[in-house]
């Protein structure tokens, strides 16, 4: 993988954790600014349905309490079977029955158990005693269990099978001079208009439901969980508003807020909040307690309906388009300042471990990159000038060497691998050019008893004297080299059998003459072949060596050639 992909990897990474710690915050930061939201949205909506029914019953509970506090219903609760007084609460009854906004009524009595009641048809007129209450009969508990529990006044959902309609009933105690509750008055409403009124409000999102004292459910949209006459349940047998949420984590915190605002006292306008999860979804679930009539208000609020996730679109929008083009820029700004030369640099040093000094011009930026380009470029530079002068001086010792390996240390003279070099040279030159040339092979006369006599140092003199009076006897054009112990060879080219025999014998009689000269006369004995094109090494070797072979059988310090017989030094000189 390379270094790019690797940054831009890591740099996408981190960009990630980054982002996943911003929406987490995000989250927790929304989810915090949610609730306050959903509180305060909560304790408007409580107090405005709080309103809507307050001011709906309001009214209502007004008259109802006149109503039980009429002294003509009283004088007849306290003699109900006197037919003028009863015609008198009569009369007064349907008085109150045209201001009741349901223009119902009704009225019961303790003593008889006599039940009264008219509706907004006038259905009764004239026979508003309807039947007679029996403590026995479970549709007629509601009004005992009131009387028992002495409640002045009360709010109660019910059917009324006698009457078949189911109507929310405000009910007041009636009670004589001495505070004897005497019965019960009050009025009904039907109940699906008014939830259609106060509880079915069309707003999306919003549920509205209450709640009696005890948590059972009185005004809810769905009728099913309405606990219908709650009054005469006995404990766990009610529809309690833990019944809408399926977590039981989430009926704790619930039926824990109702019991929190029963314990504050029912404090006016306080609202309890809390998450909550109805049908799967989440929701807010706000709770006010309603002093005036003894009830809860629960308000659901949806928040995926209120604050759908689509709300959030648009930014996870912008952050994918931030985050975008943050990459890009990020992508061009280390491809320009950072990648992009590294790369040329890591390029340039793979050239320079090649042996190739010829850099292109790195880009530098002004950073540690380009300061780190300039160092390399410099470093180049010297290692090239380094390399250039130590492949000079290898260059020379190699030639020295060669130079060395080809020559006789002590005559100074080409040696024997000098020798077959200039051989092999001269005999392709031969066989190219179609032009022989000349050998000659040199042994000194007697050299072993010049060693024996005189020492080895000595005889290493004497070599070196013939040495150079060979060289000195040659033509500047000739090789002579030599052979080894006390043989020396000469490549004569061009030559001729003319030149062959006069130079063979100018070297004879210089090595002579000079000996003589220096007081320590030393001949030698040359034998010379002319070497023609096509012949081989071994072949002119052969001729040349017979020829030095005969000159030293005839009798030492002449030149014999391959092709002539023996002359002596005499003759020649
Ligand atoms: N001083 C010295 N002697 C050498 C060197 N190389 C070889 N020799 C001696 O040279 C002598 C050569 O002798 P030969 O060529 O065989 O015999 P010669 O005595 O020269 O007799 P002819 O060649 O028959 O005249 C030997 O004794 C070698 O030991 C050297 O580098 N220095």
């Amino acid at each position: 993988m390379s270094l790019k992909t690797r940054i831009l990897g890591l740099v996408s990474a981190l960009i990630l954790v980054a982002s996943l710690a911003t929406w987490l915050s995000y989250r927790a930061l929304s989810e915090d600014i949610i609730e306050r939201w959903g509180q305060q949205v909560a304790e408007i909506q409580v107090r405005y349905d709080s309103a809507r029914l307050l001011q709906s019953l309001e009214r209502e509970i007004g008259l109802a309490r006149q109503m039980a506090d009429s002294s003509t219903l009283i004088q007849w609760a306290l003699s109900p079977n006197d037919p003028a007084l009863e015609d008198a609460a009569i009369r007064q009854m349907e008085s109150f029955r045209a201001n009741f906004r349901d223009n119902s009524y009704f009225v019961a009595l303790l003593e008889n158990g006599h039940y009264y009641f008219n509706n907004t048809d006038n259905e009764f007129a004239g026979k508003q005693f309807r039947y007679v209450l029996d403590p026995q009969d479970p549709d007629d508990a509601w009004f005992y269990q009131l009387i028992d529990e002495g409640r002045d006044f009360h709010l109660n959902v019910n059917p009324d099978t006698e009457l078949g309609v189911t109507k929310l009933w405000i009910d007041v105690l009636m009670r004589g001079p001495d505070g004897e509750i005497l019965g019960m008055v009050g009025t009904g409403m039907e109940l699906d208009r008014f939830l259609q009124d106060i509880v079915d409000i069309n707003q999306d999102g919003i549920t509205t439901l209450f709640v009696d004292y005890n948590g059972a459910i009185q005004l809810y949209r769905d009728r099913n969980y309405i606990d219908f006459a709650s009054i005469i349940k006995p404990e766990g047998q009610k529809n309690t508003v833990d019944l809408l949420f399926d977590n039981p984590d989430d009926q704790k915190k619930v039926l824990g807020m109702l019991q929190m605002l029963k314990n504050s006292g029912g404090e006016e306008g306080k609202v309890a909040s809390s998450f909550v999860t109805v049908d799967g979804r989440k929701h807010l679930a706000g709770v006010a307690y309603l002093p005036a009539i003894g009830w809860f208000e629960i308000t659901l609020l949806d928040l995926q309906t209120l604050l759908p996730v689509s709300y959030l679109w648009p930014l996870v929008g912008v952050f994918l388009a931030t985050l975008l083009i943050t990459l890009l820029l990020f992508h061009l700004l280390i491809s320009r300042r950072v990648l992009g030369p590294v790369m040329a640099l890591e390029g340039a040093v793979k050239q320079v471990r090649e042996g190739n000094f010829r850099l292109p011009p790195l880009p530098k930026p002004d950073n540690e990159i380009g300061r780190l380009s300039s160092h390399f470029e410099e470093m180049t530079a010297s290692l090239k000038d380094s390399t250039e002068d130590l492949q000079g001086q290898v260059d020379e010792r190699t030639r020295e060497l060669h130079r060395l390996a080809r020559r006789d240390p002590l005559t100074e003279l080409g040696n024997r691998r000098a020798l077959d070099e200039l051989f092999a040279a001269e005999i392709e030159r031969a066989n190219r050019e179609g032009n022989g040339f000349g050998v000659l092979w040199l042994d000194i006369d007697h050299f072993k008893t010049i060693n024996d006599q005189q020492g080895h140092q000595s005889g290493d003199a004497i070599l070196c004297d013939v040495a150079h009076w060979l060289r000195a006897s040659l033509r500047p054009y000739d090789q002579a080299g030599r052979w080894g112990g006390d043989e020396f060879v000469v490549i004569l080219s061009p030559c001729d059998s003319h030149t062959l025999n006069h130079i063979g014998q100018r070297v004879r009689s210089h090595v002579e003459t000079q000996s003589n000269a220096m007081g320590m006369p030393v001949t030698i004995s040359v034998g010379g072949h002319l070497a023609k094109p096509g012949e081989t090494l071994d072949e002119i070797l052969k001729q040349a060596d017979k020829a030095l072979y005969r000159a030293k059988q005839s009798g030492r310090n002449r030149l014999v050639t391959s092709d002539q017989d023996e002359r002596d030094t005499e003759t020649t000189a």
